[in-house]
């Protein structure tokens, strides 16, 4: 069984939890930065990103996420997440992170629509994913060795960049763990190689 930590700061974390274990995952809140040792996969949830990176910078979390990261071990981030992620955000002079080879918007739909579901279409998915979308950013560009996994209306909205998966959606608010399982996939596969 893989482990699979998820960045409980704020956010959307209690809804991954639930996700990893309804597809066979071991879950663990992290709170402090020394858990992120006992974990073989991260995500980083949904939530607000301003807020997220002040708490991540008050816990001293930025070198040790920055640490996992280039480790290798796989990174989802999920709305807030994938903008914690991204190496640029429209409109900002630094990205958090800064690890994911993307550009993204935050709040990016409109605010007349808030929230909303869109039927998509997501590669190593399948097709019919109910994406729920909350003041949610998209993927304005991605480098070339990104690849683009969804769109919706014309606009990136999920990607992956080797170990590194994002969203511009919520994955864990509805009861179809496939995007939770593809993550657990990419765990294993990165684990498999650490031991080969
Ligand atoms: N649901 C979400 O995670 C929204 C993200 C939020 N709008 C932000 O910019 O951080």
């Amino acid at each position: 069984m893989y482990t699979i930590g998820v960045l409980g700061l704020q956010g959307a974390f209690r809804e991954h939890i639930r996700s990893i274990e309804a597809s066979g995952g071991k879950a663990v809140t992290i709170k402090r930065p020394e858990q992120l040792n006992e974990i073989d996969g991260l995500i980083i949830p949904g939530g607000e990103s301003t807020t997220m990176r002040r708490l991540i910078d008050k816990y001293g979390f930025m070198e040790p996420l920055r640490q996992f990261t280039s480790s290798r071990k796989p990174v989802f981030g999920t709305c807030a997440g994938l903008i914690i992620l991204a190496s640029e955000i429209v409109g900002y002079e630094e990205g958090h992170l800064a690890v994911m080879d993307i550009k993204v918007e935050r709040n990016s739909f409109g605010r007349q629509r808030e929230s909303f579901e869109a039927d998509l279409t997501i590669t190593g998915v399948g097709d019919h994913f109910t994406g729920v979308f909350i003041r949610a950013p998209h993927i304005v560009e991605a480098g070339e060795n990104v690849e683009v996994l969804s769109k919706h209306n014309g606009r990136i909205v999920a990607a992956r960049q080797g170990h590194l998966l994002g969203c511009s959606f919520h994955p864990e608010l509805t009861d179809d763990h496939r995007m939770t399982q593809l993550f657990l996939e990419m765990v294993k596969e990165s684990k498999e190689k650490a031991s080969a």
